[in-house]
């Protein structure tokens, strides 16, 4: 996340860190968010390499251990079918993580909301990004969690010419646009919008602009949860 501040520890209790196994040690590579007790949204980009993946729910920080954690194993990993590793802009952008053991729920760790099917926000919309990512464009991952306020950039806007133009779809969100947005290892994690006061998960971080995390007019681009209900619902029973 570039700009925005640190979040009130577990203030987004359905954040995860997507982590990998490599030389013995675990390591962030994406966000994602926890919508059953055994199950997690990310983003297919996320798990596009085969690895061994932990899912760590409650935390705050990723290099200490606080005692709120738990770290959870991944049995099995669901890509959306029509995902296009070489062809972001097409969308699909979306997996689905079946934990071998589920979380347990508590002041730490709560499962998401999630929007009907179909629900397109307005713009200006309110919403957070939160993540791990970079806090820079080509900087280091951030040691605690960060938020940021991203409204929501209608299809309309995010589509013309100036912005991302035909590289977004109408099954993707935009939000942000300005000097804060989303950058990398925030992929998979959630677009948090305030809709009739309560907190729903819209967006899962899709891509932002090559030329620079927080490039102007190319807001942050999340695939758009509400256009994958069905899908979501086909794989979880
Ligand atoms: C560096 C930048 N990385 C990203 O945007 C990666 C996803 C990359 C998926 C493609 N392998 N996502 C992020 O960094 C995220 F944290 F913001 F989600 C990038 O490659 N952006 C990008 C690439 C292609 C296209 C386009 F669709 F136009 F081809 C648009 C943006």
């Amino acid at each position: 996340v570039v700009g925005g501040e640190v979040a009130r520890p577990n203030s987004w209790p359905w954040q995860i860190s997507l982590q990998y196994l490599s030389g013995g040690s675990y390591y962030h590579t994406c966000g994602g968010s926890l919508i059953k007790t055994g199950w997690v949204m990310t983003a297919a980009h996320c798990v596009d390499r085969s690895m061994t993946w932990r899912v760590v729910v409650g935390d705050h920080d990723i290099y200490t251990n606080e005692g709120k954690e738990q770290y959870l194993s991944v049995s099995q990993v669901y890509v959306h079918p029509s995902w296009n590793t070489n062809n972001v802009a097409a969308g699909y952008d979306i997996a689905l993580l079946r934990l071998s053991t589920p979380a347990t729920l508590n002041s730490y760790v709560q499962l998401a909301s999630l929007p009907p099917s179909g629900q397109v926000l307005p713009h200006n919309n309110n919403c957070y990004i939160s993540g791990w990512g970079r806090t820079q464009t080509g900087g280091q991952l951030s040691a605690q969690l960060k938020q940021a306020y991203l409204p929501v950039v209608d299809h309309n806007t995010c589509s013309s010419s100036g912005w991302w133009g035909s590289t977004v779809k109408s099954s993707m969100v935009c939000a942000g646009g300005g000097s804060e947005s989303g950058c990398q290892g925030d992929s998979g994690g959630p677009l948090n919008c305030s809709v009739n006061g309560q907190w729903v998960v819209h967006g899962v971080t899709s891509f932002v602009s090559s030329s620079g995390c927080n490039a102007y007019r190319k807001p942050t681009v999340f695939t758009r949860v509400s256009a994958y209900t069905s899908w979501m619902n086909s794989i979880m029973g």
